[in-house]
């Protein structure tokens, strides 16, 4: 069983206790997510990052329920901190009563790309108002007034006029925009976003950001932002878990993670990028080989044969996860040596 961080219950919005979800496909089985921990803090970022493959958005299905139907919950469990008490999302029916009641209204997931969200028959004010009705009290003129208040507050022009458009006449920065509006119509505690601005300019990568900044500011939501980018997350992260080939091989705060990388995955990421505050002279470098195929894992660190640190421990068996502090935790036999800044 992997820990999480010692934090006071009444700080976390959502915690997941040693996930495994599993994909079944041609009698072979592919362990996406294999035993994963970890604590979204209420009105905090939690951003996790790794390469593509490496469980982020299946982790992020299961928290929502809408997991492809190869793929199940094996074990582990996903607990909603609400505030009519603890509730267990992985136990709730996919598409009951309790869950679609939580789905979109108290935790909402905005996804890469919007036309995901959006459905391209309807206009945009019909749809953000659909939501609204099914998760509140809003009836008649009052939906689409609402609608219209949303879209302005996500800083789309002449709001009064674009509710009666559909998707495909708005432009990607827009749609992205909008499907944050359906998101937040129902101010949720917990707002789950994959890779939203992937497919965006960097400008409006920024502007995107900016406005996810302002939500949690404004009104405490919780983020768990999917992101493969180091860059994103010295930006915008409070708290980072580091994810490779099914496993958190690194969490804890932002400072904790960025100023003292102690998995050389972390470090590899680190320096795949350039990153705010580290300096002028970042050395850029890739990170060498690929992920292994996933139908057939290493039995130990499923990094080691990219890593310049192995030893012949590495590849026996997986790591056990190391405290480092309240917050800080690991999975790397010589995290020690590795964040003194040993060199292989
Ligand atoms: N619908 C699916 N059917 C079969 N396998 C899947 C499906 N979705 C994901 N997987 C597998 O689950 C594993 C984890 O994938 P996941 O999409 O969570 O990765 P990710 O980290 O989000 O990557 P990306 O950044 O590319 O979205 C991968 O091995 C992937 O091939």
């Amino acid at each position: 069983m992997t820990t999480t961080t010692q934090l006071p219950v009444d700080d976390i919005a959502l915690s997941v206790r040693d996930l495994k979800t599993f994909f079944y496909t041609n009698k072979r089985c592919n362990k996406a997510v294999n035993g994963v921990s970890f604590e979204i803090r209420k009105g905090k970022t939690l951003c996790i990052v790794g390469e593509s493959g490496c469980g982020k958005s299946v982790t992020a299905s299961a928290i929502m329920q809408l997991l492809p139907t190869l793929s199940r919950i094996e074990e582990g469990e996903i607990i909603y901190h609400s505030e009519r008490g603890d509730i267990r999302l992985d136990t709730l029916e996919r598409n009951g009563k309790a869950m679609r009641s939580i789905r979109g209204s108290e935790i909402a997931m905005i996804f890469q790309d919007p036309m995901t969200a959006l459905n391209p028959v309807f206009t945009i004010g019909f749809q953000i108002a659909e939501n609204l009705r099914y998760h509140t009290a809003l009836r008649g003129r009052q939906l689409m007034d609402k609608a219209i208040d949303l879209l302005r507050s996500m800083g789309i022009p002449a709001p009064e006029r674009r509710v009666e458009q559909f998707p495909h006449q708005f432009s990607g920065g827009m749609r992205q925009r909008a499907m944050i509006a359906m998101a937040m119509a129902c101010n949720p505690k917990i707002l789950i976003a994959d890779e939203p601005t992937t497919a965006l300019d960097v400008t409006i990568q920024a502007q995107i950001f900016e406005l996810m900044a302002t939500l949690k500011r404004e009104h405490g939501t919780a983020i768990m932002l999917i992101t493969h980018d180091m860059g994103v997350v010295a930006e915008l992260a409070d708290d980072v878990a580091v994810m490779y080939m099914g496993n958190i091989v690194e969490a804890g705060t932002v400072d904790e993670v960025l100023r003292r990388p102690s998995h050389p995955y972390t470090r590899a990421l680190l320096d795949s990028v350039p990153v705010l505050g580290r300096g002028k002279n970042q050395d850029i470098r890739a990170i060498p080989g690929s992920t292994p195929d996933p139908f057939n894992r290493p039995k130990g660190c499923q990094f080691a044969d990219r890593c310049a640190y192995r030893l012949d421990a590495c590849e026996l068996a997986l790591p056990a996860e190391t405290q480092l502090s309240p917050t800080h935790r690991v999975r790397c036999v010589r995290h020690e040596e590795f964040a003194n800044g040993v060199r292989s």
